[in-house]
């Protein structure tokens, strides 16, 4: 799938691995609806996205991901002005054991909500164009993070429902493709004051932090690139990328349908 002419929606698109989404689209011809709860960081980005790849490429909309009603408004305000939607990126994400039934909403709940909002607008069956739906999951998705075992269920969640609807969607005609991102380690916001989010984990403050040194830190752009692959290459469904420091692999998971 070429992404000249194409319409994508990326949540937590205000700063770090959303921002670095948003801007590969748009680099590569897409136009970029970017949703976010900071205003302030997303209405900046929205005009220097604009002065670099054109007026009208890059549309800044102040969306809670947690509210549904947000996320319906964001996405009419989409269509309305890109004409429909091809791409979503489900991205937005926090790690907070503390409020730990928020991360929960945003990290799990979230996606569900605005995956299924999408279909509204982009399965064949309700006369879109189908498209692509690619979630910012993690590689505590794959594999345990024990330092935060909520983020953790998350991002497995995540993965889950990614490769569950992957063949819901081919089943049913959506013609719509899933998949997930599951990078390591990014240097975000989100990697600072790691022992401030792990609430009754913060004696596993070292053990985190020996993760991160053992594991290493990607760059947001590493992250950005395998977008790409996921969105264009049409053969891609129900996939979780592994990104690692040393490389990336499509994960292979058991399969018992047999
Ligand atoms: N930084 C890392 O090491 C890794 C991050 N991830 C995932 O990547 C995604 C993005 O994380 P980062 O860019 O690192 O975090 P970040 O904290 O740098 O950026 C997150 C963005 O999401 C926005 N956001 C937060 N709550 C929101 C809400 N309720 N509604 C709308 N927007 C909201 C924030 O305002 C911010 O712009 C998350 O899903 C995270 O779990 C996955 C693997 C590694
Ligand atoms: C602090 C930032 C929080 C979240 C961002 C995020 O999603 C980062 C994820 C990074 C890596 C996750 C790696 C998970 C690895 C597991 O599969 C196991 O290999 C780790 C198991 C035990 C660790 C003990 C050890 O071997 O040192």
């Amino acid at each position: 799938m070429a992404l000249t002419g194409k319409s994508a929606v990326v949540t937590g698109a205000a700063g770090g691995i959303g921002k670095g989404l948003s801007e590969v689209l748009l680099r590569n011809g897409a136009k970029v609806a970017l949703l976010d709860v900071n205003e302030s960081a997303g209405q900046s980005l929205m005009e220097s996205l604009n002065q670099k790849h054109g007026t009208g490429s890059a549309l800044f909309l102040k969306c809670d991901v947690e509210s549904e009603e947000q996320l319906r408004a964001a996405f009419q305000k989409a269509v309305e002005t890109f004409g429909g939607i091809d791409i979503l990126c489900n991205n937005a994400g926090v790690m907070n054991e503390t409020a730990w039934e928020k991360t929960v909403s945003i990290n799990l709940m979230s996606v569900i909500r605005a995956s299924y909002i999408a279909l509204e607008h982009m399965s064949k069956l309700n006369g879109g164009r189908g498209g692509v739906i690619v979630q910012t999951a993690s590689m505590a998705g794959l594999g345990p993070f024990p330092s935060c075992p909520v983020y953790t269920a998350t991002k497995s969640g995540v993965v889950g429902f990614t490769r569950a609807m992957a063949v819901a969607s081919e089943v049913s005609g959506y013609g719509i493709r899933f998949n997930a991102l599951c990078p390591t380690f990014v240097q975000t916001e989100m990697i600072t004051n790691i022992s401030g989010k792990l609430g009754q984990f913060t004696h596993l403050t070292g053990m985190a932090v020996k993760l991160t040194e053992k594991l290493g830190i990607l760059s947001v752009s590493e992250v950005a690139e395998s977008l790409l692959e996921l969105v264009t290459d049409e053969t891609k469904n129900g996939e979780a990328l592994m990104i690692l420091t040393q490389g990336k692999a499509y994960m292979q998971f058991p399969s018992l349908s047999k």
